[in-house]
């Protein structure tokens, strides 16, 4: 064709492999979600040492037909940085598997693991609404999530317990990771002279207990939806209650809002924002909103992320879009939505 002779050769094979390559992405989640579901990562962790492949075959739980398979799965995970390679002691010629930093984050015993996570987000329950994000845009559902699932996330979470929990699962596992990095770190002063905090949408309460645990004379209430907190027992200074934060939140010093607004969209968002000024002002002081959520930071001349960051940034927007009624914001959005809640005055924090 006349417009492709116009492209230089290098050029055209570029644009080509840059397409493969995306088209192609997802086989990088899938191979690790297949070493993790066989347990790679904790099979080389345990041996202690590096792994040789006939080591790590013989530990698998595998059919003797695919032991070939393994290395080839393998070679796949190292080029991504997930798993490496360092000689055998005392044999120069046999190397064996290791851990990266990345695949230890993917152990089942690090209180960190990000395993809950990858698990959920590459189930087909959520996978699949992303077949739907055409006929989504052809449409005028609402959520590509409802358009697969025929309700919203929320509800569906609500009557299928395996989901609820695998999801509940994953964002705890967040949640321990986080707390770790803020309540080391330079945020812990947010909550220090606070006398009463609620954590709305807080989950399992992974971080309220956390807080719970650093400010013994702060009383922690982590407020969710009925069927997310049922069950769950308190201590001391941590309560639970079940509610929806759309219609009232209990009365409180400070409000938390970890991964929350970044679900809903900026009417619904208004709608939590007013429900929490109602809350800290009824406890007569002034009180404080504290979020935590991304702000998409695209340029990186302002100051903005690194390339990979941005693209992390981008994934949650879209999976927003996919899964929720929600989106990521830029700092210009954020001091939209604060200040239309009637609050006078913000502070951003960046962490990451
Ligand atoms: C993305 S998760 C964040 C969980 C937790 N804050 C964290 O960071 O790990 C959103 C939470 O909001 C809760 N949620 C959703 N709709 C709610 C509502 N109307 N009222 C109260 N909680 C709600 C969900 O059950 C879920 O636990
Ligand atoms: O799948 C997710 C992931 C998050 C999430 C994970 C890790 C973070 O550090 C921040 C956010 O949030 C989600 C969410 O809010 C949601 O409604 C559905 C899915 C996810």
């Amino acid at each position: 064709m006349e417009f492709q002779s116009e492209m230089q050769a290098a050029k055209l094979l570029k644009a080509q492999s840059h397409i493969w390559n995306h088209i192609f992405n997802f086989i990088n989640s899938m191979s690790l979600k297949c070493a993790v579901e066989l347990g790679i990562p904790d099979a080389i962790h345990n041996y202690g040492q590096p792994m040789p492949l006939s080591q790590l075959i013989a530990s698998l739980p595998i059919h003797p037909s695919k032991s070939s398979s393994i290395q080839r799965l393998m070679r796949i995970l190292i080029h991504s940085g997930f798993f490496g390679t360092k000689n055998v002691a005392n044999d120069d010629a046999e190397v064996g598997y290791v851990l990266t930093d990345s695949s230890m984050l993917l152990l089942k015993d690090n209180p960190l693991s990000v395993t809950p996570f990858l698990l959920v987000m590459l189930d087909p329950m959520l996978t699949k609404p992303w077949h739907k994000l055409s006929t989504w845009f052809q449409s005028n559902n609402p959520i590509p999530f409802e358009t697969e699932h025929g309700e919203v996330f929320w509800a569906y979470a609500c009557h299928e317990p395996k989901f609820n929990e695998i999801f509940n699962d994953a964002m705890a596992s967040d949640a321990r990771l986080v707390s770790k990095l803020l309540l080391d770190d330079k945020c812990k002063g947010v909550f220090e002279g606070l006398e009463s905090l609620v954590d709305v949408g807080g989950g399992t309460g992974i971080f309220a207990k956390a807080i719970a645990k650093s400010f013994p004379q702060l009383d922690c209430t982590v407020f969710d939806l009925p069927h997310v907190v049922a069950d769950l027992e308190g201590s001391d200074n941590l309560k639970y209650i079940g509610g929806d934060m759309l219609e009232a939140i209990p009365p409180s010093n400070a409000i938390l809002l970890k991964w929350i607004l970044h679900d809903w969209n900026d009417e619904e968002c208004l709608n939590i924002l007013k429900n929490c000024k109602e809350a800290i002002t009824s406890k007569g002081k002034g009180g404080k909103v504290i979020i935590i959520d991304m702000i998409i930071m695209e340029d990186e001349k302002k100051g903005g992320g690194d390339d990979k960051s941005v693209e992390t940034q981008l994934f949650f927007d879209m999976l927003m879009m996919v899964l929720q009624t929600g989106k990521e914001r830029d700092e210009k959005e954020w001091a939209k939505l604060i200040v239309s809640a009637g609050f006078s005055n913000y502070k951003i924090t960046p962490i990451l």
